[in-house]
């Protein structure tokens, strides 16, 4: 087994009184992505900052591709980063831009330059290496600071809310292209973002974080469909944590409801979306959300909608909503 494009070793961090990171050891293996996703103020930039050497940890330790960066600055640690605030350099050429790396690592011209040209091929923008970043669209740019980062061949690429700053619809493309890249260059990726559908689009493993914490790690399908707990599910977007008391809920699975059987239920909310209609039911486990599609919301009749919900379905899990 090939030694892990990173590891963090119970990393901890505080700023004063705010404990930002505590005890947060992750692994991502080479060629694979890893989301920190996790909502505003949780920790994830201060991860991503220890991890690149922006940022010195309290405790703990950062290792790259099994070598120990813990005390090394940011540009002796050899990573790829795409940082909101890592801004292209105004006066230099894209070409230029992203040649930087390869350079400060010693490189001659000619061979940065080719480097640079492949990474650029890479992201699909080849044809704007003369042009200056003033004169790129925001989704350009953008590809810039990621061929940027694959120049230098690091085992590493530390993402920060990559497609923070772009319009849905090229986020929906760049999305896309990421995916395949990540691939493609088989370096380990950290990513940190707070949109839910980004982390599964983009990456195999995801890590939750709440409140400086890991709350939840693993296979980004299996973290999404088996909650570990009532404030993970929340946080995913599940529409029904039912609190049971206790310090417990149920789960309910969209996929657990099937409608249109067993008995009826009164509708005690409706409102019109643009797939179909989101509704709240009055069942017996508690109040269900359902997003209903066109042809479902068909099924409501009057103000009842008969449903049934399969019992095996359901879990039980902790109520850590707080
Ligand atoms: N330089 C700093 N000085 C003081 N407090 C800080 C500093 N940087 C971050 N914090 C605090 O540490 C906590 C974690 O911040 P961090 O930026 O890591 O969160 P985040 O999950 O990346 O948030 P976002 O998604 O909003 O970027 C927050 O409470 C934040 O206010």
């Amino acid at each position: 087994m090939p030694l892990p494009a990173l590891t963090t070793h119970h990393l901890s961090k505080a700023y004063g009184p705010v404990q930002a990171a505590q005890d947060v050891s992750l692994t991502v293996q080479a060629g694979q992505t890893l989301a920190l996703l996790g909502p505003s103020g949780c920790g994830k930039s201060t991860v991503l900052r220890m991890v690149a050497g922006l940022e010195r940890p309290d405790t703990g330790r950062v290792e790259v591709g099994g070598r120990d960066v813990t005390a090394l600055p940011p540009e002796a640690r050899h990573l790829g980063l795409v940082f909101q605030d890592y801004a292209l350099f105004p006066h230099l050429s894209v070409l230029d831009n992203v040649a930087y790396g390869p350079r400060m690592r010693g490189a001659a011209r000619a061979g940065a330059h080719r480097r640079a040209q492949e990474a650029l091929a890479l992201v699909n923008l080849p044809e704007l290496a003369a042009r200056k970043p003033g004169q790129l669209s925001g989704g350009q740019a953008q590809r810039v600071a990621l061929a940027r980062a694959l120049a230098t061949n690091s085992p590493l690429l530390l993402l920060d809310e990559p497609l923070s700053n772009l319009d849905e619809r090229l986020r929906a493309e760049l999305r896309g292209d990421l995916r395949d890249l990540f691939t493609r260059v088989g370096a380990g990726v950290l990513l940190v973002t707070h949109d839910q559908r980004e982390a599964l689009a983009l990456a195999g493993q995801v890590a939750v974080m709440r409140a400086g914490q890991l709350v939840q790690t693993g296979v980004a399908r299996e973290v999404f469909d088996r909650p570990a707990t009532a404030w993970v599910a929340a946080f995913l977007g599940w529409p029904n944590v039912l609190g049971r008391g206790g310090g417990q809920a149920l789960l309910v699975p969209e996929d657990a409801v099937r409608l249109g059987e067993g008995d009826a239920f009164s509708v005690t909310s409706r409102q019109v979306t643009e797939a179909g209609e989101t509704v709240t039911v009055a069942h017996v486990l508690g109040p269900l959300t359902l997003n209903l599609s066109a042809r479902e919301a068909r099924l409501l009749d009057g103000a009842g909608l008969r449903l049934e919900v399969d019992e095996g379905r359901l879990r039980t899990v902790a109520d850590d909503r707080g």
